[in-house]
């Protein structure tokens, strides 16, 4: 694959994703965490190279976003379905979701939509994901017992690469061979010419080495499962708890998982546990079994009364002569059961099988002795003996766990891959449920209909029970707001009426719909906009510098380009009065010529309707009345009214509640 021809890849990270050896998958289906195991890549990098490499398959400009507080309303509908993650990477993850004006990739998310929205977020299941993660490649490990031979300049660089864990030695001939069995306990021969060979010691000849690295080196997949063993156990039981089909037999996989320890070492084998333990208490036990014997007969002589012959007398007192004759004539019965006793012990405390038990025989031998001596070379044989059998149990324990292991690697890669994407996908469906959403109506302007679902709308955009999460109120009290837009249109309102919130909300459904998302109202259709311009309302006048350059951000949007949603809120603070209502008019006047949708919310709509040379529509977040001096405000805007202002309301309370006539006069100015 041609990484650079991804937008916003460049040289330097295509080179990093070409180290990766799924990168096109990776890309293909936004992993995110695998992306970001290419070398120098952010994952704020991985996720928008996942985007670009989305926006190439659907041939996406992705200019959806036009500024900044579109962009900031994107950042906020993110931030709702990541709080509903549980894993890091599918917070990751959620960021390749992004609002486009491509039919094919919103349809694609839809897709995903259904299928998450049939998900059940059961808290087991969020349970068992939180001890997922994306399975990483352990460490390479030395392995100094086994080395490569080869006498081939190719084959050698290529096995240096592929088997880092290992030397790779270069030999001519049978001779080197022989020379290097010599330093490892197993030599591995790349090379076919060497097939047949006769040299002393654990040489095999495998031309396919390559193909089967888990049989040269299992140590590699050991570590490999020891490394992500808890993942691995985490995703099976997330498999479980949500009741999916797994890739493979988890009872298998928990069964093979068991046999190994974290350190890649083989557990559970009773055999090589014995050889193991063997091999650490050698010395001590020998040592224990001299003490029962010395102390068994040490009991035995002071218990006896000896008598000795003059002649024998004679002979210890001039020659200093051996206690053993006295004791194989005397003790003789008793030094058998000694040594018996130490022998005994030793094939006890070693737990020693019978071919074994033939050691102990000769480690402690027939010829009487006080004290009771081990035979130090029989005992090193012996340790030679258990260390052997040791190594070779454990070494085909080895293979036979990576075998099973290694038939294990990609079911596993699955298992983990289907538990982190589930969680996108309960992320979506909390998210979903938590805001009571559904999925919008997609009305082309065209009159083609992205869903499929017939619309009687064909322009802008219609929400019905919307209710923004992003309010600074509790979501159960947010009111559902009802609202309509066709061309470009006016907004009204009380202070505090719920204006600003009107965009956001509009923003934001707007914003989800493109993404492909569900979004929080009872019913919305909309048409699939180009592009989203949301202006916030500035604070204050600008002074002169920043006024021209905001004036110069609203000629880009008389450029020509339709279908965009345009939501500006209360521009006329960028100037006086007077003039901002003259400027808005205009802009307005160039938005209906583009057949762009756009809200304009405006404490001036009276003056800009006057202002402007078409018939612009103005709706109203109307007051319903003062009570207890707060206002009752119905936040849905209603069509075709311009609303009364917040001072108009007052005057008008005052005039009712004071028979004066002042307030008459003044609410007669209105
Ligand atoms: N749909 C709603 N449900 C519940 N509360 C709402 C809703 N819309 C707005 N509010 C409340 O009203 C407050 C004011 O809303 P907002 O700032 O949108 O009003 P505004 O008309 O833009 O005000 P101003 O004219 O002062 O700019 C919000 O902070 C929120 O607490």
């Amino acid at each position: 694959m041609e990484f650079e021809a991804i937008p916003g890849v460049g040289e330097k990270t295509a080179a990093a994703l070409s180290e990766l050896d799924d990168a096109e998958r990776a890309l293909r289906e936004g992993d995110v965490a695998t992306l970001t195991r290419a070398p120098g890549v952010s994952e704020g990098r991985a996720a928008a190279v996942a985007r670009g490499a989305i926006r190439r398959r659907h041939d996406d400009d992705g200019d959806f976003l036009a500024t900044d507080r579109a962009r900031e309303v994107y950042e906020d509908a993110l931030g709702l379905l990541r709080e509903r993650t549980v894993t890091d990477y599918a917070a990751k993850r959620i960021a390749t979701f992004y609002p486009t004006d491509s039919a094919s990739r919103i349809a694609e998310v839809r897709e995903f939509v259904e299928r998450a929205t049939d998900r059940d977020p059961d808290p087991d299941v969020l349970d068992a994901l939180s001890g997922v993660e994306p399975l990483s490649p352990p460490a390479t490990r030395r392995v100094r017992d086994r080395c490569l031979a080869t006498a081939d300049a190719e084959r050698f660089a290529a096995a240096e690469e592929a088997f880092p864990e290992l030397s790779v030695e270069v030999v001519e001939d049978a001779r080197g061979l022989a020379e290097l069995a010599r330093s490892y306990s197993t030599v591995v021969a790349l090379d076919e010419q060497f097939a047949g060979i006769d040299v002393e010691g654990d040489v095999r000849v495998r031309p396919d080495a390559m193909e089967s690295p888990d049989e040269i080196v299992p140590e590699r997949v050991l570590a490999f499962f020891a490394e992500n063993r808890s993942r691995v156990l985490a995703a099976a039981a997330v498999h479980e708890a949500a009741d999916l089909d797994p890739p493979c037999d988890l009872d298998a996989l928990r069964d093979a998982l068991d046999r190994l320890d974290d350190d890649g070492t083989i557990v559970g084998d009773a055999e090589l546990d014995r050889l193991v333990t063997a091999v650490d208490d050698l010395d001590a036990t020998v040592s224990t079994a001299e003490s029962v014997a010395n102390d068994r007969l040490r009991e035995a002589i002071r218990e006896r009364d000896v008598t000795i012959e003059g002649t024998d007398f004679l002979s210890l007192v001039e020659q200093g002569a051996r206690v053993d004759s006295l004791l194989d004539r005397e003790l003789e019965d008793e030094y058998d059961d000694a040594v018996a006793a130490a022998r005994e012990h030793l094939v006890d405390a070693l737990d020693l099988r019978p071919e074994e038990a033939d050691f102990a025989e000769r480690a402690f031998p027939d010829d009487p002795a006080f004290p009771v001596e081990h035979e130090p070379s029989v005992i090193s044989r012996l340790r030679t003996e258990l260390k052997a059998g040791r190594d070779r149990r454990a070494a085909r324990l080895k293979r036979d766990l990576a075998a099973d292991l290694s038939a294990l690697r990609d079911p596993v890669e699955e298992l983990v891959r289907e538990a982190l994407e589930l969680d996108v996908e309960l992320a979506v469906a909390r998210f979903a449920a938590d805001f009571e959403c559904t999925l919008p109506s997609f009305v082309d302007i065209d009159g083609a209909d992205v869903t499929g679902e017939a619309s009687p709308e064909s322009h802008g955009f219609a929400i019905e029970g919307g209710r923004s999460p992003l309010l600074d109120v509790d979501f159960a009290d947010v009111d559902p707001v009802d609202y309509r837009v066709s061309g470009a249109t006016l907004l009204s309102g009380v202070n505090s009426g719920g204006k600003t919130s009107t965009l956001d909300l509009v923003a934001l459904v707007v914003v989800l719909a493109q993404m492909g998302l569900p979004v929080p109202a009872e019913r919305v259709e909309l048409e699939r906009f180009s592009e989203l311009h949301y202006y916030a309302k500035t604070q204050g006048t600008l002074d002169a510098g920043a006024f021209e350059s905001t004036l110069r951000d609203f000629r880009a949007l008389a450029d020509g380009e339709t279908n965009r949603l345009v939501l500006v809120d209360e521009l006329e603070s960028i100037t006086e009065p007077g003039a901002s209502a003259k400027i808005v008019a205009g802009i307005l006047e160039a938005l209906d010529e583009q057949a762009a949708t756009a809200v304009f919310v405006s404490h001036l709509a009276g003056e800009i309707r006057e202002a402007a040379g078409f018939d612009v529509a103005v709706d109203g977040i109307e007051a319903l009345g003062l009570e207890d001096g707060e206002l009752v405000v119905n936040r849905s805007p209603v069509k075709d009214h311009l609303a009364r202002s917040t001072p108009e309301l007052i005057v008008e309370k005052l005039a009712d509640d004071d028979g004066s006539g002042f307030y008459d006069r003044l609410l007669e100015k209105f």
